[in-house]
């Protein structure tokens, strides 16, 4: 098989590529992804997405664990990564947020020009399909969906009055003029059309039918990757293992690598570039020494704070909460709203912990429901949660190969916590979110707080070396700079290596204050919209 471009990986920033790519139709390219279709109902129903996050029985989920954390306890981290056409984006909680405009222009002061804030603004309006319409900042006309949550949960509500009650601003919009205050998540859901209501992966929204059927467009799924094929040192295709067999594919122009944060550097270092000792610890001959692939890798931690809710209108695991659930889902296939919709993540708010900052440093997700190690650990009842992450940790963690065996985990160390500015961040956050979730509002709701402590400092820092862990924004570990210690230039050319190229959430030079969906998306929108005008 020979195609002009081998696309690795179809996730968020794989099904931008492929579609993008495959406009001109004298461009022939294939798509290998490791997963399946992506388009069952546990990836439709936005609220099944409880059944795949956990991981145990690995529904579209790699479900990745850390080494040990020094920082937090010895624990070993989970971290879910979605496993199917649409990636991550197909297992999300579905928030659309772009982080805050001053990040981008902090990638251009670390050396990427041209990814400054005014000039990825028109990539997230390209990629953008917003119900509330088209202005300076949004649009209403791209292919993936936005919109409002069709019926947040009267708690929600209360949450944003309790936010109020503990003088903290409110925002319409955290991508509008002003990202700071709390707010309304708004989601990357179908809003009309026979699938309104349905969530749109970025497959859904960039790989419909229309686009699956044309015909220089080939996508293998249940098709790993194994390698990179180089010759000298230029990439002239991949090895996959698809129904139990290897089997090659080559690339005319270039292998593009969009196998997310962990995969892309894996399958670099199994490729021969990476660090010169790990390539000989696993006895893997090397292409090209780079010893950054890998390193810089920057995720958010999230810390929870849970209750029991005495009010049976949040989401419980109980006969009344299963009873209700089961109507929300009828409801739901009926008309596409209500709970059955919900990203569970209802309520958000972007914060300074100081007035002193220029900019949030905290973020704030209040879920409808209560969440205990990543929904792996299940409490009977009803009951909400509020979690808190530091925007722009200054830890900084790696990837590594467990073994030179392409089929085996990586090894993976955000090293969180590794900087003491970050619990001293978390810990101010922590309290700030203490103070709403003990604001009048919430008295209706509010019942036994679970993992209880005493409130001192020291209770508080060690309840977060106990339980705190990622909230999925893995980045960073093929950085994209203009030095020569950069893992990729500033269009994800792998530097030293011809025909390859890496885009996806690896590229980024330093986490984004936000969620990390729309703002890769984005990516893959400017990188394609440059190689096809190149
Ligand atoms: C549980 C969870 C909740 C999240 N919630 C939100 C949210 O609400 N909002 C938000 O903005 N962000 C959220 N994120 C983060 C966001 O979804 C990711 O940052 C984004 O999807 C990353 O895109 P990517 O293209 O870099 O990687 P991915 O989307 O992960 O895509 C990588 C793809 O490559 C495939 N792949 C990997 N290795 C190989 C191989 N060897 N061969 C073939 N295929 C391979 C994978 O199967 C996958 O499909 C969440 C993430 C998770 C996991």
């Amino acid at each position: 098989m020979e195609f002009d471009y081998v696309i690795v990986g179809g996730g968020s920033a794989g099904s931008v590529m492929a579609s993008r790519l495959s406009e001109n139709p004298k461009t022939s390219v294939c798509l290998i992804e490791a997963g399946g279709a992506g388009q069952g109902i546990l990836v439709r129903a936005p609220a099944l997405v409880a059944a795949m996050v956990p991981g145990y029985l690995k529904l579209n989920n790699w479900a990745f664990k850390t080494v040990p954390q020094p920082h937090l306890n010895g624990r070993r981290g989970f971290q879910p990564r979605g496993k199917a056409l649409g990636g991550s984006s197909a297992i999300n909680a579905m928030l659309y947020i772009r982080g805050h405009p001053s990040d981008y222009d902090d990638w251009a002061n670390l050396g990427c020009a041209g990814w400054d804030w005014q000039s990825v603004l028109p990539y997230f309006k390209k990629a953008e399909g917003n119900r509330r319409g088209s202005s300076d900042l949004h649009s209403a006309d791209g292919p993936l969906q936005v919109r409002d949550q069709s019926e947040p949960r009267a708690i929600t509500h209360a949450y944003l009055e309790a936010c109020k009650q503990a003088q903290l601003p409110l925002t319409k919009d955290f991508n509008g003029a002003q990202q700071e205050g709390a707010g309304l998540y708004q989601v990357t859901q179908f809003h009309s059309g026979p699938k309104a209501g349905e969530r749109c992966s970025a497959a859904a929204a960039y790989l419909p039918p229309e686009v699956k059927r044309r015909s220089n467009l080939t996508i293998l799924t249940r098709a790993q990757v194994l390698r990179v094929v180089t010759e000298g040192k230029r990439a002239v295709g991949v090895d996959m293992r698809r129904n139990g067999q290897e089997q090659r594919v080559q690339a005319q122009a270039e292998v593009i690598l969009s196998a997310g944060a962990f995969g892309s550097p894996q399958l670099l270092m199994l490729s021969g570039i990476g660090p010169a000792e790990e390539l000989s610890k696993h006895g893997i001959p090397p292409v090209h020494v780079a010893p950054q692939v890998g390193q810089n890798l920057q995720d958010h931690l999230d810390y929870t704070l849970s209750y029991k809710s005495k009010r049976p209108d949040t989401v419980g695991l109980s006969a009344r909460g299963a009873w209700q659930l089961a109507r929300a889902g009828l409801r739901w296939r009926k008309d596409g709203s209500g709970l059955f919709a919900s990203p569970m993540a209802e309520g958000g708010g972007f914060f300074r912990t100081s007035p002193d900052l220029e900019r949030p440093d905290i973020q704030l997700h209040f879920v409808v429901g209560i969440v205990d190690d990543h929904m792996r650990k299940l409490h009977y009842g009803f009951g909400y949660s509020c979690h808190v992450c530091v925007l722009r940790p200054e830890s900084r963690g790696h990837v590594r190969l467990r073994s030179a065996d392409p089929l085996a985990a990586p090894r993976i160390d955000p090293n969180f916590l590794s900087s003491e500015g970050d619990l001293e961040a978390m810990t101010r956050g922590a309290r700030m979110m203490e103070q709403i979730m003990q604001a009048e509002a919430l008295t209706p709701w509010r019942g036994q707080k679970l993992f209880a402590h005493d409130g001192s400092d020291a209770a508080l820092e060690a309840d977060i070396r106990a339980r705190a862990d990622t909230i999925y924004h893995p980045v960073g570990t093929c950085r994209m700079g203009n030095d020569p210690e950069a893992v990729c230039d500033l269009q994800g050319r792998v530097n030293g290596v011809e025909g390859l190229r890496v885009v996806d959430a690896s590229l980024m030079p330093r986490l984004v204050g936000g969620n990390t969906n729309a703002p890769t998306i984005m990516m893959a929108e400017k990188i394609s919209a440059e190689m096809k005008a190149d």
